[in-house]
């Protein structure tokens, strides 16, 4: 069955979408870029408040250097969360960040790689991160002006996409700039995970989150949508 991330920028935020039966709590900060990263410390504060749900977070846009990722990434997964994001953004040594997050891996750190589907990835890399021991992979779009991922990709994209990941063993998740919409025909795909910010805040991933916004999105994503709700 099909989950949803919620990304989430504060504790308060993170209780909401708690309280919502989200599946995944994602720390983030939206205002520093579509991988924004909160302050360490603000990550460790909201982990400790949160009792069931695992929690991700994401380390920020950072530039593919190895000098760059790996200890940004180790610090993240010092916090204490369940899996930390990293954004593979275009150009730098993906190779060389690969290799050195394997070690991390390997001492038992839970990573997700984030691919953009604007940057119309390869799928030959899900292989590679499968063989570096991540833990999952998701697709999420890098410029939040373009439109959603569906916009960004075809559905037999993402359904390879779905397909690729789940062949080698990894969580695999669909996200970027997500409407209400969007969701039965990703649910189609079956996921692991649905991962909203900008349809839970009325459209400006910047604003705050709405109650109702995160109710409405919780609820198609577990099908108890009525028919006819707004979109
Ligand atoms: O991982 C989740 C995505 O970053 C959600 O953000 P978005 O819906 O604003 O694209």
């Amino acid at each position: 069955m099909t989950g949803m991330l919620a990304s989430v920028a504060t504790l308060a935020e993170a209780r909401l979408v708690e309280e919502s039966g989200v599946d995944i709590i994602d720390l983030k900060n939206p205002a520093e870029g579509a991988l924004g990263a909160l302050p360490l410390a603000e990550v460790v504060r909201i982990v400790g408040q949160l009792k069931d749900r695992p929690v991700s977070a994401t380390v920020g846009d950072l530039p593919m250097q190895p000098e760059i990722v790996l200890p940004a990434a180790e610090a993240m997964a010092a916090t204490g969360v369940d899996y930390v994001k990293i954004g593979f953004f275009p150009g730098g040594d993906r190779a060389g960040v690969i290799r050195g997050l394997s070690a991390l891996a390997r001492r038992g750190v839970r990573l997700v790689a984030v691919l953009f589907g604007d940057d119309a990835p390869e799928l030959g890399c899900i292989e590679e991160l499968a063989a570096a021991g991540f833990a999952g992979a998701m697709l999420d779009t890098r410029d939040k002006k373009k439109g959603s991922l569906r916009q960004a990709c075809p559905d037999d994209f993402l359904r390879a996409f779905v397909a690729e990941t789940r062949a080698h063993g990894l969580l695999c998740g669909l996200a970027g700039s997500l409407r209400a919409a969007d969701v039965a025909p990703l649910l189609a795909l079956q996921p692991d995970y649905l991962g909203f910010r900008g349809a839970l805040c009325g459209g400006n991933r910047t604003d705050a989150l709405d109650p109702e916004a995160v109710l409405n999105i919780s609820r198609r994503v577990r099908g108890r949508a009525s028919p006819g709700t707004v979109a």
